[in-house]
């Protein structure tokens, strides 16, 4: 009988690369995030974490070019993110910020804007934001308003479906579930995995509430005083340990603050 054939693993090509990035502060002669190398892949899960200061907002902001490398470089799907036009850049990576502003629109409007300047039929613009109201359980009523008549929380929701609208390639999220109830935080991780089980899109997240964390992702990347000190996959991460860690440091850095 023939013997059987088992193929090869394929060997999986990373969507993102960071190769020895630096970047140094504006103020001061040093170094917000130092020596930083990571992969990043198709549908990844990944949760950045850290204490306060240590580096992940200003990493996020490097990853779709709202600032530079000072030294090393990035890649997106083998080129130098350099090499790509920034508008068509942040249309494949996108960026929740911590604070989200809807610059004086309605949340219809602020969550249309996007694709109206990409030329979408209006059709497919209308489908897109129907689904997306739907999946964040975000009500009609809300479309009128401006972000003065919306929580901080349904500030957070908005920005966080506005973002999925544009259906990108790698979405960034800043603390996306900070000012949310735990229920929804709940519901708005969920979606966001199975959007990243379909393989539709990558997620780095920044996120403090470990507990959600740890059921969200399938990555750990462990940020400290601008170095990365741990990437590992979510199974190898002793949570009990690297929340006792994030204490230890957390209050050691709150006295040198004092
Ligand atoms: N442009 C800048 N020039 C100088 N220092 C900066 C600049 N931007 C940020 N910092 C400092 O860089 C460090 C990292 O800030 P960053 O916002 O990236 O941290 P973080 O890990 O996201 O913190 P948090 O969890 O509190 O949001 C902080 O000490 C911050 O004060």
């Amino acid at each position: 009988m023939d013997a059987k054939i088992v193929p090869l693993p394929m060997e999986q090509t990373a969507q993102m690369r960071l190769q020895q990035v630096n970047l140094a502060a504006s103020v001061g002669a040093h170094y917000l995030l130092q020596n930083i190398s990571f992969e990043v892949f198709q549908g990844d899960r990944i949760v950045l974490v850290g204490p306060s200061g240590a580096g992940k907002t200003s990493l996020l902001r490097l990853l779709n070019r709202l600032s530079e490398p000072t030294q090393g470089a990035i890649y997106l799907d083998n080129q130098e993110i350099r090499q790509i036009p920034v508008i068509q850049l942040r249309r494949q990576i996108v960026l929740v910020p911590q604070e989200s502003k809807l610059l004086g629109m309605t949340v219809e409007a602020a969550l249309t804007y996007p694709l109206t300047l990409q030329e979408l039929p209006r059709t497919t613009i209308a489908q897109r934001l129907q689904y997306w109201l739907e999946q964040l359980h975000i009500p009609s009523e809300w479309l009128d308003r401006t972000e003065l008549q919306l929580s901080v929380g349904q500030r957070q929701l908005v920005a966080i479906a506005r973002s999925l609208m544009l259906q990108p390639k790698i979405l960034l999220l800043d603390e996306p579930t900070s000012a949310l109830d735990a229920g929804r935080a709940a519901h708005v991780l969920k979606v966001l995995t199975d959007l990243a089980e379909s393989g539709q899109t990558t997620l780095l997240m920044v996120n403090h509430q470990l507990d959600l964390a740890q059921e969200f992702c399938t990555r750990v990347l462990y940020l400290q005083q601008g170095q990365l000190l741990k990437d590992s996959p979510s199974p190898a991460i002793d949570w009990i340990d690297l929340r006792n860690t994030l204490i230890q440091v957390e209050t050691e850095t709150t006295q040198e603050w004092m």
